[in-house]
């Protein structure tokens, strides 16, 4: 936050779907997805069928070999640190890396016209019974000292896509604790949440519930300011 102590200015433009003709099916180029629930602040939408249960399980079958215990963003340097709230594993695909990574990375730029370029590589993570994340924001805290470094890549994350990849049978929501909100994982669907400004005022506090009975499998993507390096 500025030495004022307002927040920033909102950037002209933040990744979104094309609201203006109220409709219920969203192109995305080689399919189209359907708006299952909506919210305006923060803007948030649930869309089912950004993936087949066939590619739910080609991704989650790519990225298990990846494995390794998630780390989180040291927000004091900007590098990557073991962190007690998040008992998940992940990885990072590059962008573009497989042939089904591309696809679903132009499916998500054409959803919320943002550029393929200002993503970040697609992330999986896996949940395992009793695997949680405790409620965070996605973009980086302009009040910590490792920010600038992380913004350097790119600007700013304006926005987070969540992909779930299989169905839990009990737990492992993710939850809106601003919105008194949950979601739960449906295999194929994905959660889009923006946040037009790094700071609380958005709303976008949110976490994973644990993971009650089974796992729990999740794709992220994070769209920057800008083009991500
Ligand atoms: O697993 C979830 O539902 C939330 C994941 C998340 O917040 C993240 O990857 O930043
Ligand atoms: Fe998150």
């Amino acid at each position: 936050m500025p030495a004022n102590g307002q927040p920033a200015p909102a950037p002209a433009a933040l990744p979104q779907p094309d609201w203006g003709a109220a409709q219920r099916c969203f192109d995305c180029g080689d399919r189209s997805v359907e708006l299952r629930l909506r919210l305006q602040h923060p803007p948030l939408a649930l869309f089912d069928g950004l993936l087949t249960p066939a590619e739910c399980a080609q991704l989650i079958e790519a990225a298990r070999p990846r494995l390794k215990r998630s780390l989180t963003v040291q927000t004091r340097s900007g590098g990557s640190e073991i962190n007690p709230d998040r008992t998940s594993s992940g990885m990072f695909f590059g962008r573009g890396e497989t042939e089904l990574v591309r696809r679903l990375e132009a499916r998500i730029a054409r959803l919320l016209r943002w550029p393929i370029e200002y993503g970040e590589g697609l992330q999986v993570l896996h949940y395992p019974e009793g695997g949680e994340y405790k409620p965070h924001y996605d973009y980086f805290d302009p009040g910590e000292p490792g920010t600038p470094a992380l913004t350097r890549r790119g600007g700013q994350r304006l926005a987070t896509v969540l992909i779930y990849l299989n169905q839990v049978p009990r737990g492992g929501a993710t939850t809106f604790p601003d919105l008194g909100l949950e979601v739960l994982p449906q295999c194929g669907q994905a959660l889009y949440f923006a946040y037009e400004r790094p700071h609380p005022s958005t709303r976008t506090l949110h976490g994973s519930v644990p993971v009650w009975e089974g796992e729990k499998w999740i794709a992220t993507k994070w769209l920057r300011e800008h083009t991500f390096v």
